[in-house]
């Protein structure tokens, strides 16, 4: 059954911070979630919360008030990606993710039908570089180049945003137009350790450059004032919109 929608008021600054509860348990994510309070709005529960009772814990967030990014990163035979699309969007999350592939996304925009979840299609991983793409056995492509070319599939798609490196993000702006949401990862307040990120920005350079929402996980979640690092990435992000 869906939960009763979100009372964040459209527009919220704070929405365009989404903080990833990259933690191994439920409770080391609600005492997060609390210190950092009214700071964050926005919360992303990926493989290591997942797995460890972080649907449930999604239930509890968007019960709150709080909204919620499934960061699953699908990807199986279209069957099973649309089944498994169809069952999260009964939680009420407000983001999936997706891997770019054409069949996979495909699945997704089926599954999601009927239901107000957006389906996110993550292009290439901000861990990579263009010597990845070629250990992973791409033929030589740049990742800016297979980024444009997946935005361009999702589009067609009917996708509704794109997970990208900011340092791809008005290249595909250009691809997908004004209507479509920009997702970065690979944000780092200026100093930050990049730690395994690769194509990497500060949070005022990812709006400048165009994106809708920011996704920083350990800068925050492993600070030793989570709310003070949340409030000043927000204040970076409302300098750059005023
Ligand atoms: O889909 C994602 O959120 C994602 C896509 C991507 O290309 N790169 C990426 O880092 N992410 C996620 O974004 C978060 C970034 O974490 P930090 O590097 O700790 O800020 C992690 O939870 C990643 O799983």
């Amino acid at each position: 059954m869906s939960l009763p929608p979100n009372p964040i008021p459209a527009g919220d600054i704070r929405d365009k911070l989404i903080i990833g509860l990259d933690v191994p348990s439920v409770e080391e994510a609600r005492a997060i979630v609390a210190r950092i309070g009214d700071a964050g709005t926005f919360y992303k529960i990926g493989y290591q919360l997942a797995y460890a009772g972080g649907f449930e814990f999604a239930r509890e967030l968007i019960g709150q008030g709080k909204k919620v990014f499934l960061d699953l990163k699908l990807h199986d035979i279209g069957n099973t990606v649309e089944e498994g699309v169809r069952s999260v969007a009964r939680l009420g999350a407000t983001f999936l993710t997706v891997h770019a592939y054409p069949q996979t996304m495909r699945a997704a925009v089926a599954g999601k039908a009927g239901s107000s979840l957006k389906i996110l299609a993550v292009t290439v991983l901000t861990s990579y570089d263009n010597n990845d793409l070629v250990e992973a056995g791409y033929a030589p492509v740049t990742a800016a180049e297979l980024v444009a070319r997946r935005a361009g599939q999702a589009r067609d798609l009917g996708i509704d945003g794109i997970v990208c490196a900011a340092t791809e993000a008005e290249r595909v702006r250009a691809i997908v137009g004004p209507d479509r949401l920009i997702v970065t990862p690979g944000i780092r307040p200026a100093g930050a350790d990049a730690g395994d990120q690769k194509r990497v920005v500060t949070p005022a350079q990812g709006i400048r450059l165009g994106a809708d929402h920011l996704v920083v996980a350990r800068p925050i979640v492993k600070a030793a004032d989570p709310r003070a690092v949340a409030e000043a990435i927000v204040r970076d992000i409302a300098d750059v919109k005023a």
